[in-house]
């Protein structure tokens, strides 16, 4: 297992080339937020915006249009229950993000095997909170694509089958191998599986454990995917930057909000950009 160290930090976010635009830093879809977790696809959606994607559609439930658009103005909506829309928005995505807020009603599992069907090849999908919780309890087929599940530890054992007790490096190691994709076990030491790696993230704070957390890091995800090329890299960069942002407020606060470690992250990225020498 190798520990992350801050070199993750500027060997992955690079400075901006001049001739650039938009399409340049990725288009990011994100799925999710039902009529009671409408806050959790808010806080992904803002996640990915701060951490530099190029366009951010959000596909959400009608009543949360407003405080997403009050929140986040940067980003598109589109009502999740129009499916030729969100098959449309799938289809022109780099980065696909499924899952935060999205809950596991017979509505949300109709979603969710839409947006499977629509996902090509390509594409990144970041599976996240409820999407892994279907997955895992309808013994659903995964759509062909480079999928990350970024799994809590039940989450993971839903997933994988292993108790908490039972997720050691070796089992898990093995469990994500079987499962395929890149593997994020997020606990109070995360851990990243890829297919010929696997990584602990030294930092972290108690401050951290607070709902939404992990929305955040699903979007900051997303967003890194959208624009670094080695999405090993990417989702390393991301999982180190969460922790780190939070350890920097932490000296400061007893609680960490997910909100205040989206605010900080144009800040935290530009300090530790790649400086072209
Ligand atoms: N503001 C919002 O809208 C929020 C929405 N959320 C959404 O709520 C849905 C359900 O997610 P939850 O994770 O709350 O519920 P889950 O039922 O999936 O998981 C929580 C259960 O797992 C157990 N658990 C064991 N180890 C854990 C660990 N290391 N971390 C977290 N839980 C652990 C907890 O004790 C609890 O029983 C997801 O779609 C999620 O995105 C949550 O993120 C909370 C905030
Ligand atoms: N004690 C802790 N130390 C370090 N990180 C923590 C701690 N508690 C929670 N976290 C981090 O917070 C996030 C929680 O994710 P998750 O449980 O999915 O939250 P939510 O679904 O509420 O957004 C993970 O990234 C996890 O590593
Ligand atoms: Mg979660």
């Amino acid at each position: 297992m190798q520990v992350l160290t801050e070199n993750i930090l500027t060997t992955t976010i690079r400075q901006r080339p001049a001739d650039s635009y938009k399409g340049t830093y990725g288009r990011v879809t994100l799925i999710g937020g039902n009529r009671n977790f409408g806050g959790a696809i808010i806080m992904a959606s803002a996640a990915a915006v701060y951490a530099g994607a190029g366009l951010v559609t959000t596909i959400t439930d009608a009543s949360n249009q407003s405080s997403l658009h009050a929140r986040l103005p940067e980003a598109m909506f589109a009502d999740i229950q129009d499916f030729t829309q969100t098959r449309t928005l799938i289809r022109h995505a780099d980065v696909v993000v499924l899952g935060p807020g999205l809950g596991t009603d017979t509505a949300a599992l109709t979603t969710l095997k839409q947006a499977f069907q629509a996902i090509t090849p390509e594409q990144h999908v970041i599976l996240d909170g409820s999407a892994i919780t279907l997955v895992a309890e309808q013994h659903l087929p995964l759509p062909q694509a480079h999928i990350i599940f970024t799994p809590h530890q039940m989450e993971w054992q839903r997933l994988s089958g292993l108790k908490i007790a039972a997720q050691t490096p070796a089992a898990n190691k093995q469990a994500a191998a079987t499962i395929g994709g890149i593997v994020v076990v997020k606990s109070h030491r995360t851990q990243i599986y890829t297919p010929t790696n696997a990584y602990e993230n030294p930092l972290g704070t108690p401050a951290q454990a607070t709902g939404g957390m992990g929305d955040t890091l699903a979007g900051m995800i997303g967003g890194f995917v959208a624009q670094f090329a080695d999405s090993s890299a990417a989702v390393c960069a991301a999982v180190y930057s969460h922790s780190a942002i939070a350890e920097l407020l932490a000296q400061q606060q007893y609680v960490v909000l997910p909100s205040q470690i989206i605010t900080e992250l144009p800040h935290f990225m530009k300090v530790h950009e790649h400086k072209d020498v």
